[in-house]
């Protein structure tokens, strides 16, 4: 579904932009549709794309298609990645630039050629149209004349390379869950750094976007530039990817140190400044509970969805600035809270009566978390969407239904679910209002 930009600034001079809960009415989300860059995966190589089976296509646009028509039938306006991105290259050269120099800083080459592949893969780059490098950037490029055409630079790049490399430019399919490249927090936009390489071009389109895009970029949010705060001794790269992270309004931020944030990554983004409390959740760095939002999510004021078996295991930390006399910014300090998660959620966040929700036994509540039910997206205070399929009688979609204190809407699995993420990975807000 194409939307025009007059259309988009409609949308966004209506609703406005900016996100101030993870709980309150959704208006405005950002998602991607799926496309050719799902037919790249085979058999050997999804694991190297993060995906844990191959997808179905006709499965997965049809499974998609039914989730963003629910967010359309509940008054939440859905706008496309792929759209986006064509409009912002179309109306803007130095978005093209950027774009390209961002493909040529990220792409690596055999040692001794790389200075000549990089000019090759330049020129060609600087030979596609806005509509080409939109899916070039997304689909990916493969090492073939069907794909590179015929040109001189083509005949350079198809020379040199030494054929260990399917991928001039590589796929991403794991577009599809929008969540993680970017968080819009009150009006300020981060665009994450990502822990997995295969995902490292991702938040590099989302930067362009709200950068450039003719209405996106001025309609009053702020990208802050997070990843400069680290201290000169910080020996990792920081990195945050935005499953992990949860805005709870009100400057409160809860966020995971997990297989792919560091703490590295939450002390950059603590000292920002910006948050009033940043909550941090260890979760355990293994691939099943990659980020926060697959072991607990948002359901409304009064609820978090929980995975039990964690409950008590996790430790939990709130992180403060420190200043010096000179009021510099100093490493912050980390304040260990114990490892109850729903007895200090409920102390930290001064609500006594949190509910925590999760299937009727530990069995139960594992088979879910692995089919990512855990994981759901809040339409608006106590009515969320999830994966269907739940168990009917001790299922976490029951519990949360039970005594009709939550709506749950219902979509199917088929064709998502195999790269390994939910609902609330594939959505990620422009707009939501408070709580
Ligand atoms: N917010 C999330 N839980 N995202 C799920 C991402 C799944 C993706 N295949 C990855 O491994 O990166």
């Amino acid at each position: 579904m194409n939307i025009s930009t007059s259309k988009i600034k409609d949308i966004l001079d209506e609703f406005g932009v900016g996100v101030y809960s993870e709980c309150g009415k959704l208006d405005i989300v950002l998602m991607h549709r799926p496309g050719k860059e799902l037919l790249r995966l085979t058999k050997e190589n999804y694991h190297h794309f993060l995906f844990n089976a191959l997808p179905n296509i006709v499965q997965t646009h049809q499974s998609h298609d039914i989730f963003s028509q629910y967010l359309r039938d509940h008054g939440i306006h859905v706008l496309y990645l792929a759209d986006l991105l064509r409009q912002t290259l179309i109306s803007s050269d130095q978005a093209r630039s950027q774009l390209i120099h961002g493909i040529l800083t990220n792409s690596h080459f055999n040692h001794n050629n790389q200075q000549q592949s990089l000019l090759a893969l330049q020129q060609w780059l600087l030979h596609r149209t806005p509509e080409q490098l939109t899916e070039d950037i997304i689909v990916g490029v493969a090492y073939s004349q069907d794909e590179l055409g015929t040109s001189d630079y083509t005949q350079i790049l198809l020379t040199i390379n030494n054929s260990t490399n399917e991928y001039l430019i590589p796929p991403l399919p794991n577009l599809l869950f929008m969540r993680d490249e970017f968080s819009i927090i009150d009006n300020h936009v981060f665009i994450w750094q990502m822990n997995k390489p295969t995902r490292i071009n991702e938040p590099l389109l989302l930067h362009i976007i709200f950068q450039y895009h003719p209405h996106l970029s001025n309609c009053g949010l702020e990208i802050i530039e997070w990843q400069k705060n680290i201290d000169e001794n910080d020996k990792e790269i920081p990195t945050i990817e935005g499953g992990d992270v949860a805005y709870l309004g009100d400057g409160i931020l809860l966020i995971g140190c997990s297989e792919r944030t560091n703490r590295t990554g939450i002390e950059a983004l603590t000292r920002t400044g910006l948050f009033h409390q940043v909550i941090v959740i260890m979760i355990p760095p293994e691939r099943c509970y990659m980020h926060l939002d697959t072991i607990l999510s948002s359901v409304g004021k009064h609820a978090f969805t929980l995975h039990g078996l964690l409950a008590e295991t996790m430790q939990i930390y709130t992180v403060e600035n420190q200043y010096s006399h000179q009021n510099t910014c100093l490493k912050p300090k980390w304040i260990s809270h114990g490892c109850n998660v729903r007895q200090t959620l409920r102390k930290l966040l001064n609500n006594p009566d949190l509910i925590f929700y999760d299937a009727k036994d530990e069995q139960t509540s594992i088979d879910e978390q692995r089919q990512c039910r855990h994981n759901v997206v809040v339409i608006d205070d106590c009515h969320v969407v999830t994966y269907a399929g739940s168990d009917a009688d001790k299922g976490i979609v029951t519990c949360m239904s039970h005594n009709n204190m939550c709506r749950v809407g219902l979509i199917p699995f088929e064709g998502l679910l195999e790269g390994g993420g939910g609902v609330h990975c594939m959505t990620n807000a422009v707009r939501r209002r408070p709580k």
